[in-house]
């Protein structure tokens, strides 16, 4: 049988994993920041160290209900001791005594420790006779006490200049008591999809024309990518608009990203008039789907043309501008999660060009991991990705591949789940 070429390959075009770094090399991270209240600091990128200003767990405190003790009261010989209640320490007001030899305090999960005592028993391994606790088993000395500083001190670095403030960092920078941070400025990413056929959702569609949903799709990633977007809407195939809508965008936004117009046809007036406004220092890979994308520049601004098919500016997207966007932020862009799976599904592919496939991954009765391909691939069938949940990387002179095969699976990840 013989193999068909992929029509829209060239030899010329470039591997994608030779194309990223070279797209990334014509970016540079902003570097203006800004203060922000912890509530509004999610997503965005911590532009200085942080170290700790207090110790953490900033008092002795116990892990567990139970007494408070002094180990050395302990008859560990004997597994059995008598020691007298004499108070309570609770989380938010503590037990103001002291310790005195053969007492305790009955005490609760996060409440500070008694001064002179060391050591909590949990209430499962105690009885109570009215003034009286029978210590049953008793641990080592400084069992189930949480101590002051044993997480963290007082100056020690806490998070890294250059990290994205997740759930668990906002968390982190409570802990600590800070009530703002300083962070790199958010980026501003202008976008408008260009095509005579595309109409806005919630009018009524006449012969030839679809509804924009590119708008929609990118806006989401943009959304997850936590940058602030301008949208600009739909612009007509006029090279005046086209060139009218690039000077509106690369005057208000830190990158102008498009959708359409960045392959060979008549109407494709998009890279054509950025040629023109500014830059293309960047136009085709070996990718598929989305290979007409263009990178550039216009002004200041950052150009990145996505290819108008839906699929295709969405991977192309998620392959190319996202990691570009990560740079701009402040970030450092870092490989994707890859896995190995077995095809459940035969898959027909063209040498030619690197594809993203997308497919279900899930593991099988026997605990493996399976992948399915989500039915037609075409570039334009936009349902292929929202059945998915990871991409099946195939190389680019691979052909058609057989049920049974080892593949490559990148899950998809925060930005389009
Ligand atoms: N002779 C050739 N033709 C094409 C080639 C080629 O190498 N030689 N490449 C093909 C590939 S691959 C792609 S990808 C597309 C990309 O073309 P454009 O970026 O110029 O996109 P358009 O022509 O404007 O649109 C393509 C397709 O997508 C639909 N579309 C556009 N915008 C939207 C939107 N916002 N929402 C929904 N759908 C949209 C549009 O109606 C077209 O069907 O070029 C191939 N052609
Ligand atoms: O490269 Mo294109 O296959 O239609 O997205």
């Amino acid at each position: 049988m013989s193999v068909k070429a992929d029509p829209c390959s060239q030899p010329s075009l470039m591997h994608p994993d030779q194309a990223i770094p070279l797209l990334l090399e014509q970016v540079s991270p902003v570097s203006d920041t800004e203060v922000v209240l912890l509530p509004y600091a999610l997503g965005r990128v911590l532009a200085e160290d942080l170290a700790a200003c207090i110790d953490l767990p900033p008092f002795d405190n116990s892990s567990m209900d139970g007494y408070a003790l002094r180990f050395a009261d302990l008859n560990t010989q004997t597994n059995q001791t008598s020691l007298r209640l004499i108070g309570s320490s609770f989380a938010g007001h503590g037990f103001q005594g002291e310790a005195k030899p053969n007492t305790c305090v009955r005490i609760m999960t996060g409440a500070p420790l008694p001064v002179g005592y060391d050591t909590v028993q949990m209430q499962e391994e105690a009885e109570v006779d009215c003034e009286i606790v029978h210590i049953r088993h008793p641990k080592a000395q400084g069992a189930n006490v949480r101590c002051r500083g044993e997480e963290l001190t007082q100056g020690t670095k806490v998070l890294n200049a250059g990290i994205q403030i997740g759930a668990a960092e906002l968390g982190v920078l409570a802990t600590i008591g800070a009530s703002q941070v300083r962070v790199y400025r958010q980026l501003k990413v202008a976008f408008f999809s260009t095509g005579d056929e595309l109409r806005p959702v919630g009018s009524e569609l006449a012969p030839g024309q679809i509804y924009d949903s590119n708008r929609y799709s990118i806006q989401g990633l943009l959304k997850r990518a936590n940058v602030e977007w301008l949208d600009l809407g739909v612009i007509a195939d006029d090279p005046e608009a086209i060139r009218q809508a690039f000077r509106h965008a690369a005057s208000q936004a830190d990158m102008v990203l498009t959708s359409g117009g960045v392959s060979v046809g008549e109407a494709d007036f998009t890279k054509q008039v950025l040629d023109e406004e500014g830059q293309i220092t960047f136009w085709k890979l070996a990718i598929k789907p989305g290979k007409p994308f263009a990178m550039g520049k216009i002004d200041k601004a950052v150009f990145c043309g996505l290819p108008g098919n839906p699929v295709s500016s969405m991977v192309t997207f998620y392959k190319l501008v996202w990691p570009i966007l990560q740079k701009m932020q402040g970030l450092t862009p870092v490989a994707p999660l890859m896995l190995n799976a077995t095809l459940s599904t035969p898959i027909r592919k063209s040498p030619g060009r690197v594809e993203y496939q997308r497919g279900i991954l899930s593991r099988n009765a026997q605990g493996e991991l399976e992948v399915t391909i989500t039915g037609s691939q075409g570039s334009g069938m936009l349902t292929s990705m929202s059945l998915a949940n990871c991409f099946v990387l195939l190389e680019q002179f691979q052909g058609d591949t057989a049920v049974g095969t080892q593949v490559t699976v990148e899950p998809f990840n925060s930005v389009l789940c």
